[in-house]
């Protein structure tokens, strides 16, 4: 197509994507968090943004949930502004953040009603609308059981469910899975999967497991130092790794890791002030109960 042809729409093409981030900086001090991301998660997709400690993610993400400012650059979330329509762009969105969000002192059905309320899902609706949100991530059995007796597992997806239960467009998990044994992951996983296939919600996910993104995620963007150094799908970023090696004459008996792509990106700077993948020194403790 020459520059000249005029572009028609795809009429099946989403107007907007999910989320868009074009030269979004954020700096604490001296120190730029956030450094001239461009970023776009398409609608419907599960997206996972990948990086070591410190890479950015949450202070990313911060900025698109309106928890913090848009100081340079440009976020939207389908379409709107983030810093002119914040009451807008928090409607359509669900957030779990790393920190514990749900009251150990509550039980399940109660923690879900309070976002409900917070929410605004209306009042006639709201019963219905938390029993679906805490059967869609299994945790119908327990609803009426105090969150301090749930295992991490359980939290996670309780969380999970105070998000779903306005039913946003998008869900951002930020580390849903970090703390947890390999089995309450792939819980997690499974429900998240579950939510999406039923809903066509957008997903947008950080986590420091490659192999959690290699598997669930449909893209993926790896995040060093503020910037975005990679993005595709697991199989383009590992694949294209492979071939670029096969090109210098490497001798590679498997393909490479997701890891492998990301340490080929971020070079040698990823083993010192920014810690290694699974270099978890948050302080959130989802294995623990809560309370
Ligand atoms: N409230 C804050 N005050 C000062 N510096 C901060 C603050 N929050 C984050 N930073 C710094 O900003 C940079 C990016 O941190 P951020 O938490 O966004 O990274 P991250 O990729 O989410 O890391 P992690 O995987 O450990 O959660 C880091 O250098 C961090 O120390």
């Amino acid at each position: 197509m020459s520059a000249d042809t005029p572009r028609t729409a795809d009429p099946a093409a989403p107007a907007h994507d999910a989320v868009s981030c074009t030269g979004l900086a954020y700096a604490f001090g001296e120190t730029n968090a956030v450094d001239g991301l461009d970023l776009s998660v398409r609608e419907g997709e599960i997206f996972g943004l990948l990086g070591p400690n410190g890479a950015g993610k949450t202070t990313a993400i911060r900025c698109m949930t309106t928890l913090l400012p848009v100081p340079a650059g440009m976020v939207r979330v389908f379409g709107l502004d983030a810093s002119r329509e914040r009451m807008g762009v928090r409607r359509l969105l669900g957030y779990v953040p790393q920190q514990l969000s749900a009251d150990s002192g509550l039980t399940g059905r109660e923690n879900v009603a309070l976002f409900a309320r917070v929410f605004d899902v209306p009042r006639k609706e709201r019963a219905e609308r938390v029993a679906q949100a805490l059967a869609a991530v299994d945790l119908a059995d327990a609803a009426d059981r105090l969150a301090k007796t749930y295992s991490g597992g359980m939290v996670r997806r309780l969380e999970l469910a105070q998000a779903l239960v306005s039913a946003p467009r998008l869900l951002i998990l930020d580390e849903p899975t970090i703390g947890l044994d390999p089995i309450a992951r792939t819980g997690v996983w499974e429900h998240i999967n579950a939510v999406r296939a039923a809903t066509g919600m957008t997903v947008l996910v950080t986590t420091h497991y490659m192999d959690e993104a290699d598997q669930y995620c449909d893209r993926v963007a790896l995040m060093h130092r503020g910037r975005i150094r990679a993005l595709g799908t697991p199989d383009e970023l590992r694949e294209g790794l492979g071939e670029r090696r096969r090109a210098e004459g490497a001798a590679q008996d498997t393909l490479p890791t997701l890891e492998d792509v990301f340490r080929d990106v971020a070079g040698s700077g990823l083993d010192d002030q920014s810690g290694d993948f699974r270099d978890v020194r948050s302080t959130r403790r989802t294995a623990q109960r809560v309370g």
